[in-house]
């Protein structure tokens, strides 16, 4: 049997709609993958009430579908569904790599990214590859129809997950159709700022971009208590706060001595409003590991 961890991500940055990721030093999901006459999946971990074990339903059937792969597949989940952290992308970024691997079908990491996202495209209706391609490849990453641009960054990272669930389907559904020509132009400036921050190492200006007038306050409305989460995070010391992917947790990026303080202040703020929240103090960190 092939095991394979493949980390959480956080998409989207603010700035970087559908296009910018990060994955996560931790949490993540680890794969086990050995070839069979068909598909099977076998779910255990964190919420793995809530995930279906039917091919047809989970992220890694349709991956090992689009690699001609049949294989027994069991999904240790240490990130939790419907999260914001890329739960459904880190499952198929571990059995596309796997698989691959498995069946010895040579693609580069680069080239799974686009058969991962088949797997977000079942339980999103939308194959966005900005999940998959950090938990393939790692670092941060910018994910567009030309392919990826991956830079390996170094930036401290607090995420803050609710006791809520927002669905990344739901959460589309109440994305602006469109956007005024001043907010893309401060979107690009923002983008732009945060790109060269990921270069830099610097969590400043990659807090600075963290920023988006469009996709991010219709969200904010689907997350019990954002504002007052993302005021205390600044105040704590956070250089840049938004949504992580399509929510509900909330991730800041900071100087390395800040996290224990923004992440405090965020599970205070969550507290106050009645909500049960948990913390991850991480950092970008590598994409999926073979083991
Ligand atoms: N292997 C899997 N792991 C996790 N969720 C899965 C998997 N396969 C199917 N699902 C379904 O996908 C949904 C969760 O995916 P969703 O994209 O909403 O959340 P997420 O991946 O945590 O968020 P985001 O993409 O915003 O970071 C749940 O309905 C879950 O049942
Ligand atoms: N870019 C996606 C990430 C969630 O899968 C979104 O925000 O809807």
């Amino acid at each position: 049997m092939l095991t394979v961890r493949a980390p959480a991500t956080s998409a989207n940055l603010g700035s970087g709609f559908d296009v910018f990721g990060v994955a996560l030093d931790r949490p993540a999901d680890v794969v086990r993958v050995e070839k069979a006459d068909e598909i099977s999946i076998e779910v255990t971990g964190v919420g793995s009430q809530y995930i279906p074990e039917d091919p047809d339903k989970n992220t890694v059937g349709a991956v090992a579908e689009a690699l001609d792969a049949p294989a027994r597949i069991e999904i240790d989940k240490g990130v939790r569904p419907a999260s914001g952290l890329g739960s459904s992308a880190a499952s198929a970024a571990a059995a596309a790599v796997g698989l691959n691997e498995l069946y010895d079908r040579g693609h580069s990491r680069e080239e799974l990214v686009p058969i991962a996202a088949k797997g977000e495209a079942v339980v999103s209706g939308d194959a966005h590859d900005d999940n998959v391609a950090p938990s393939i490849m790692g670092g941060f990453t910018i994910a567009t129809d030309d392919g990826v641009t991956k830079v390996d960054a170094d930036i401290p990272l607090v995420a803050c997950l609710p006791d809520i669930v927002v669905s990344t389907r739901d959460a589309r559904r109440v994305v602006p159709e469109t956007a005024r020509v001043e907010q893309l132009v401060e979107t690009v400036g923002w983008a732009a700022t945060l790109t060269t921050g990921m270069h830099r190492d610097d969590p400043h200006l990659v807090g600075e971009g963290m920023n988006d007038t469009v996709v991010t306050p219709a969200r904010a409305e689907l997350i019990d208590g954002y504002s007052r989460v993302r005021d205390a995070a600044l105040d704590a010391g956070a250089t840049g706060v938004t949504i992580s992917g399509a929510g509900p947790t909330v991730i800041a990026a900071c100087e390395d001595g800040d996290r224990r303080a923004v992440g405090t202040a965020m599970i205070d703020q969550f507290n106050a409003v009645g909500v049960e929240a948990r913390v991850y103090q991480t950092e970008i960190g590598r994409g999926a590991t073979l083991f």
